[in-house]
């Protein structure tokens, strides 16, 4: 039989209410004809005297089209005397967090009469946290169906989560860096409440709910106050609906008796339905209905007075503990009959009695009950309606809120402008400068007198007294580069690098100027002797790459210019040359060996790229935190949104990291753009919102800021070996070297060598790459970014 079926011939029965009982007629036979698909609670009238909730079995299959959506009746009709409509209706509702795991909600049932405050009971663990979220459309149940003022939450169009539900949840889910006040703006622009509604609103319930400091940071309140705001949140939109999970805990029991005094007036005057669950259990005897939780079940609900009635009990706690007992029973049983299901005899033989007694005191007391209301689940009977916002968007709220975040952390700000600028000062201080004063242990047995002036040319080159040739070599080394030690001997000198004391040991044998001066005259007829005498012995400490291939480059180079110097001044051809080979003015970048040109589009791209992952990222996991965004989600803002306002201030702070990097790398530290510095703008900024998405994507899959930093640096290292910014991509393995393309600043790196070193343009195809493969990673980044954010649950 259907609800309102019921309804109606009770009311008939009743002899009450004609008017009612004829359009419960006619809602009967349209029902008839086009069932509900909400079987299981159409079936269901919460007559108090009945006993409680009916069975699973007695609701039916209750899920089976649980997500369709019921039109809310435009017009309504007043309930009859003694009968409500039912707001929150849940049947047969089944769920469970782990495949296979037990269940958290096992087919529990409850009914809420509009307007009445609903305490919910039971011991911590039950599932009420659960099945609360479930009623707010934060998380979908297994099977089984809720419906909220005739819509069932999380269903689209059904606005829920939205404002029709007011909800506080257990933990605070409020922003320490929000001021009080700056707090209900949020909610109550989030709500669709209007400036001045807002202000009214919030300085009434800070005086009732006792909050005297507006304009203080919510973080700097003391955990009762923190909560006090919470529950000020919760109300700030009255809305027809109030979920309050342990609005009450740690709140003292004055304060504890107002917040109960003002629930009571707000479902009074305003009609509001409330639940509300507390650990107080005595506190719940103010409540119009008691359900008592436990194990995923409801095991009863009644009005409080009532349920003391039909247990026979003095207080609440004596019937919990009944009906908690009687359950324990039930599952004993139960568990016993499956597992001796072999032998049916012996279990009827051993199994105890029905929980008869608790069912003959109900049937002994239902004569003595006071008559209580009977709730319909019949949506044309509500009074109240859902809060639907056409058209409302939370962008703007939403963007005030980062905005005012962002201000508030003017730490972060100055470490995040500051870190570009110090990375980029190291990076000119200590990255690509040639060694200085590196020690080389020199043996001159040629002229011992390099200290003083020497003769000049041609004397020494005449044949008969050629000296001291030794020592212009030596005057040519790159002085900065190296510090000349003496020795005496070549062993002496190479004791020295063996010991660390010198990076290299230079030689000149006895008679190396006249050897020179006769091999450059004797040319091809030289002897192997004056080609032996002639030639200096360079020992170098090689450990050290890079040190080492500088200090060799540069005795190379000092020993052409020498050879130059030699040959003029001996009268020869000046432009004969020791190496046949004539290096002219490079096609790119300088005659000299310069690393910062290969390094620096490398870090600049590093960077852009890395500063705002971690910023974005950071953010929003902060927003995350505590449950704020939760509540923001559980208010009807989207996550698409708070995603936009996240996108629009972090924004500007990338332009922000872009523009100080750049002026740093070009204007400060004097590294050359060759090519147009807009496409280098263009690309940095491809790149550093590729850089945010990253952080988005990260902090859309972790929830701490451990786990996500722990993630970034897993981003970071590869990217940073295999970019090209360590070591030139053409000297790596080529099997790595043909797949790490693929890596998304790879080709961003070349490309932005290309512009800086080269001066290439969009028609250069290493440019045109770097674009294309930023733009795939930009693209990539975004699209698993919603992906996850509509995809994972905690988000959708
Ligand atoms: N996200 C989750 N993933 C897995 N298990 C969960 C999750 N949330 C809750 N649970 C488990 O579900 C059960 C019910 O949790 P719930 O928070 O609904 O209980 P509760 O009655 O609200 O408890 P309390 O009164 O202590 O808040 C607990 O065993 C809990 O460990």
């Amino acid at each position: 039989m259907d609800a309102v079926c019921t309804t109606q011939g009770m009311l008939e029965a009743q002899g009450s209410h004609a008017v009612l009982a004829d359009a419960l007629r006619v809602v009967c036979v349209e029902k008839r004809v086009e069932r509900t698909e909400l079987s299981g609670s159409a079936e269901r009238t919460m007559d108090t005297h009945s006993g409680g909730p009916h069975t699973p079995s007695e609701s039916g299959a209750a899920g089976t089209a649980a997500t369709a959506v019921t039109p809310v009746a435009a017009d309504r009709l007043a309930p009859a005397p003694g009968v409500r409509a039912a707001a929150v209706v849940v049947r047969d509702a089944r769920k469970t967090y782990t495949r296979g795991g037990a269940p958290v909600l096992d087919g529990l049932n409850m009914t809420v009469a509009e307007g009445s405050i609903y305490g919910l009971l039971g011991a911590s663990g039950c599932g009420k946290t659960t099945l609360l979220t479930c009623i707010v459309g934060r998380r979908a149940l297994d099977s089984g169906a809720i419906r909220v003022l005739g819509l069932t939450p999380g269903a689209p169009d059904s606005g829920l989560p939205g404002p029709t539900v007011g909800y506080m949840p257990q933990e605070l889910a409020l922003h320490g860096l929000f001021t009080v006040a700056e707090t209900f703006r949020y909610f109550g622009w989030v709500s669709g409440m209007v400036e001045d509604e807002i202000r009214q609103r919030s300085a009434r319930l800070l005086k009732l709910l006792d909050i005297p400091f507006p304009d203080k940071l919510v973080g700097q309140l003391s955990g009762g106050q923190q909560r006090r705001v919470s529950l000020g949140v919760a109300l700030l939109n009255q809305p027809p609906i109030l979920i309050l999970d342990e609005p009450t805990v740690g709140v003292d029991p004055t304060l504890r008796q107002s917040i109960w005094d003002l629930l009571v007036n707000e479902t009074r005057n305003a009609r509001t339905t409330v639940i509300i669950t507390t650990h107080y259990i005595e506190e719940a005897r103010q409540s119009d209905t008691v359900g008592l939780m436990r194990n995923g079940a409801l095991l009863d609900e009644d009005a409080p007075a009532r349920l003391l009635q039909r247990y026979g009990c003095g207080s609440m706690e004596d019937v919990f503990l009944k009906l908690s007992v009687r359950q324990q029973r039930e599952h004993e049983h139960q568990e016993k009959r499956q597992s001796d299901s072999h032998d049916i005899a012996m279990v009827e033989a051993v199994r105890s009695p029905p929980p008869a007694a608790p069912q003959a005191e109900v049937e002994q007391t239902q004569a003595e009950l006071v008559p209580s209301l009977a709730v319909v689940d019949d949506p044309s009977l509500l009074q109240t309606r859902p809060v639907v916002l056409d058209g409302h968007s939370n962008v703007l709220p939403c963007t005030w809120k980062m905005a005012v975040f962002t201000w508030r952390n003017k730490s972060i700000i100055g470490i995040l402008f500051a870190l570009p600028v110090i990375i980029c000062l190291l990076f000119g201080f200590a990255v690509g400068g040639d060694p200085k004063g590196l020690h080389l242990a020199v043996v001159n047995d040629d002229y011992s007198c390099c200290g003083k002036n020497l003769p000049a040319f041609p004397s020494d080159c005449d044949a008969e007294d050629p000296r001291g040739l030794s020592c212009r070599y030596l005057r040519r080394l790159n002085k900065d580069m190296f510090d000349v030690d003496d020795y005496d001997d070549v062993d002496a000198a190479l004791r020295a690098v063996r010991e660390g004391r010198a990076w290299g040991a230079l030689y000149f044998p006895s008679n190396y100027s006249h050897a020179l001066v006769a091999r450059g005259r004797e040319g091809q007829d030289a002897s192997n002797e004056t080609l032996d005498s002639s030639d200096v012995s360079v020992w170098l400490d090689m450990s050290n790459r890079q040190v080492s291939e500088l200090a060799r480059a540069s005795l190379a180079t000092s020993a052409l210019q020498y050879f130059e110097d030699v040959q003029r001044g001996c009268k020869g051809n000046p432009n004969a040359k020791a190496l046949p080979m004539q290096f002219n003015e490079p096609v790119y970048g300088r005659r000299e060996l310069y690393f910062p040109d290969f390094f620096a589009p490398a870090v600049l791209l590093s960077v852009v790229y890395n500063i705002n992952c971690i910023y974005t990222m950071s953010g929003f996991i902060d927003d995350r935190k505590d449950g704020f965004m939760e509540r923001s989600i559980s208010s009807g803002v989207r996550v698409l949104e708070i995603l936009g306002a996240h996108v629009i201030v972090d924004t500007i702070m990338m332009l922000c990291v872009n523009a100080i990097t750049l002026i740093f790398m070009i204007s400060f530290l004097g590294f050359e753009n060759n090519g147009s510095i807009w496409v280098l703008i263009f690309l940095c900024i491809i790149n550093a919102y590729s850089g945010m998405f990253q952080g988005y994507f990260i902090a859309s899959l972790f929830t701490t800021d451990f786990e996500a930093t722990f993630c970034c640096m897993g981003f970071y290292f590869p990217t940073l070996l295999l970019s090209g910014l360590m070591w030139p991509l053409e000297g790596m393995h080529p099997w790595l070297r043909n797949s790490v393309w693929l890596l998304p600043l790879n080709l961003a790196t070349t490309a932005i060598r290309s512009i800086m070193n080269r001066g290439w343009g969009l028609g250069s195809p290493d440019v045109r790459d770097g674009f294309l493969s930023s733009a795939f990673w930009l693209a990539f980044f975004v699209a698993i970014t919603l992906a996850t954010l509509r995809f994972k649950k905690s988000f959708a």
